[in-house]
């Protein structure tokens, strides 16, 4: 199993944001801008759609991994950082409760925490 995560991969973007030469793309994607960037993430997502119906678990993951990237690109260059994402996704599953649900569905040594 894995353990990257966006975190890290969203600070290696700021640091190629910063310092990446000319081979980075993502600084090309930085010295482009917005349009350039949101296009990619556009195409990027049309790609991970046609995986999925297509129901090829390979592309989907591949595409998936190109939508995450560009989707992390387009919030640095909109100086929206991923925590503010996540904290909005922590709220949202606060106001429907279901944690709360799901942990009184289990036996009560691992509802705690
Ligand atoms: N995760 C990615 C990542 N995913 C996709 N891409 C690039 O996104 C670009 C566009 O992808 P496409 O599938 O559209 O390929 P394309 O050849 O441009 O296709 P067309 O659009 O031309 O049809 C390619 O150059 C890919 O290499 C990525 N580039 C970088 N990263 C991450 O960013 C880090 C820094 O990369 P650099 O900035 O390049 O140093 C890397 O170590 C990775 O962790």
């Amino acid at each position: 199993m894995s353990t990257f995560d966006l975190a890290r991969l969203e600070a290696i973007i700021m640091e190629r944001a910063r310092s990446g030469g000319a081979e980075s793309w993502t600084a090309q994607l930085f010295a482009a801008g917005m349009e350039k960037a949101a296009k990619k993430l556009g195409e990027e997502a049309v790609e991970t759609v046609i995986a999925a119906v297509a129901e090829d678990k390979k592309a989907l993951t591949s595409e998936s991994a190109d939508l995450l990237y560009h989707w992390l690109v387009v919030l640095a260059i909109a100086g929206v950082r991923l925590n503010e994402v996540m904290a909005e996704l922590e709220a949202r599953t606060a106001r429907s409760g279901i944690e709360e649900k799901a942990s009184r569905g289990k036996p009560p040594h691992q509802a705690a925490g």
